[in-house]
């Protein structure tokens, strides 16, 4: 496994080594020590999510306000482009985000900490996301900052609109969010 920083420091790429044979193939997905050594945090990681879902949905951009939860993400199967955004108030890099393909093929991971908001889109038929996490789900906690904010103006690489879930209808504007100091 090797990490590959982004333009946002705690925004870390991880890349495992994946062994090949005639059978198919082996990695790692998970290593708390290597894991460790690489983002230097002992994440607890608490639950496991796995979702489907059809090309052009959508879905983000999400935190919890409270309990929020750093997250390990990937693909499994079909394509996505994954986005986190930095809504830490105090940090150099408030409003930013960092974008990137994440794929059953490229097998990169994405690991995200607490103090970002995270979404991804689906851009192959359908895609398999799968995500560790370091707190539990607490819906009442739950926000989402609308996907298409000028001010973030994340290029999310489709052409047609997005399909989202009702809750990311009523997405809040990053000026109009609850953040994180
Ligand atoms: C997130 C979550 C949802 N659910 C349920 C609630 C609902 O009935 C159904 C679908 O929930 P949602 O529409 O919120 O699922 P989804 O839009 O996929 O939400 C996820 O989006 C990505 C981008 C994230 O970063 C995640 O943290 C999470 O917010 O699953 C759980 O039981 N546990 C969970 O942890």
């Amino acid at each position: 496994m090797k990490a590959i920083q982004t333009a946002i420091p705690d925004l870390l790429i991880l890349e495992p080594k994946v062994f090949g044979d005639d059978r198919g193939f082996f990695y790692e997905s998970f290593n708390r020590q290597k894991f460790s050594e690489l983002t230097g945090r002992d994440a607890d990681f608490v639950q496991d999510n796995h979702s489907r879902s059809v090309k052009g949905v959508l879905r983000g951009l999400h935190y919890q306000i409270q309990h929020p939860q750093a997250k390990l993400v990937r693909v499994v199967q079909g394509a996505v482009l994954d986005v986190a955004v930095d809504i830490r108030k105090s940090s150099p890099t408030f409003g930013q985000h960092v974008a990137l393909e994440l794929s059953a093929e490229n097998k990169r991971m994405f690991w995200i900490p607490e103090g970002f908001a995270h979404g991804f889109v689906v851009l192959s038929d359908t895609a398999e996301f799968l995500y560790k996490t370091t707190d539990y789900w607490y819906p009442e906690f739950e926000r989402s900052i609308v996907w298409d904010d000028p001010e973030i103006a994340i290029d999310w690489q489709v052409q047609a609109p997005p399909a989202l879930s009702a809750k990311d209808l009523q997405g809040k504007s990053l000026a109009g969010a609850e953040l994180f100091e």
